[in-house]
């Protein structure tokens, strides 16, 4: 076996994935850099070194093989043709892809025959008129493609939609299926796995994963008579099973139970309804399950 080596991990330098990626890096316990002009970092005690490179050219860095993992969008690694392994969703830069144009200008993908479509995600849009038969002209730009229409360059535009307030905002309508689901993932090359590096590769996963339940979920606690405790667990069965302990006051325990977040306030009303007092809810920081 390889002695270990430094892990090397490429993590978006801009843009709206780099904030959240650097957040999530750090609520696991990693180094991350102190400012915006540093291109590189080593967390010494963890054997990792960070890269912070353009998401979009994380998917050829990854190809290259001279990193190990790399965060970047789902929709920029197939845009950019590169085929990778997702070791992990992380549930952050949520968004879809889709095509827009004029109102009432384009009512399905066969409208978009032989028009101009802008986009910054020229393979993504290939890939997908092909796939079903269409075929169009694609005009790439960098960014602002929901102005393209207005000036002139283009019929009708494919580009990322978040909150769809910037397709609002130039007039436009969304049209057709969604060409994608897109989040940020975390990613190696299929069969990249060096020996050297996959016992911390395992932990930053472990890690990673116990911040993403941590986000999910949160600690619930409650007092309730014990007569009623079985109805009250049923709304609370938490992961393995809920924590009882026994009160001072005879009669009653006290139950603790993981529930997500989601869920907090229906499984209070609930608890409440069926006896329970003193209904607490508390973040979780850190876990592992
Ligand atoms: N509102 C959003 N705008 C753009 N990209 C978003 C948004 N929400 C999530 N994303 C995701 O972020 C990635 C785009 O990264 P990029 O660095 O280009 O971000 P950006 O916010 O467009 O930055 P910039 O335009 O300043 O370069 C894609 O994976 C995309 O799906
Ligand atoms: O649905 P929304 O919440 O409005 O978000 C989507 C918009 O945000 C991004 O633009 P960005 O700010 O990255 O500018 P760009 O077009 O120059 O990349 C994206 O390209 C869309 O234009
Ligand atoms: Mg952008």
């Amino acid at each position: 076996m390889e002695s270990t080596r430094t892990l090397r991990i490429a993590l978006p330098n801009k843009g709206s994935l780099a904030d959240p990626a650097a957040t999530m890096l750090r609520e696991a316990g990693y180094a991350q850099r102190g400012s915006h002009r540093e291109l590189a970092i080593l967390d010494a005690p963890n054997q990792v070194e960070f890269f912070y490179l353009r998401p979009r050219d994380i998917a050829t860095y990854i190809g290259s093989g001279e990193i190990d993992l790399g965060v970047t969008g789902w929709d920029l690694l197939l845009d950019a043709g590169i085929e990778a392994e997702t070791l992990l969703k992380l549930g952050f830069g949520g968004s879809t892809f889709r095509y827009a144009a004029r109102p009432g200008a384009v009512k399905e993908l066969a409208d978009l025959d032989g028009l101009r479509i802008a986009t910054s995600f020229p393979g993504l849009v290939a890939a997908h008129l092909r796939e079903h038969g269409h075929a169009a002209t694609i005009i790439q730009l960098e960014g602002a493609v929901e102005s393209a229409i207005r000036l002139g360059v283009a019929d009708a535009i494919a580009d990322v939609v978040e909150t769809g307030s910037t397709l609002r905002a130039a007039g436009l309508e969304i049209v057709c299926d969604p060409i994608l689901e897109s989040e940020a993932v975390l990613v190696r090359r299929p069969g990249g796995g060096h020996d050297s590096v996959q016992h911390a590769v395992d932990l930053l996963l472990r890690r990673l994963q116990g911040v993403l339940v941590a986000r999910q979920y949160v600690m619930l606690a409650y007092d309730v008579p014990t007569a009623l405790l079985t109805e009250a667990t049923a709304h609370t069965p938490g992961i393995e099973s809920p924590t009882v302990s026994q009160l001072q006051r005879e009669g009653w325990v006290a139950v603790q139970a993981m529930i997500l977040r989601s869920d907090i306030h229906p499984i209070m009303d609930a608890l409440y309804e069926v006896g329970a007092r003193a209904i607490l809810v508390t973040d979780i920081h850190a876990c592992r399950l």
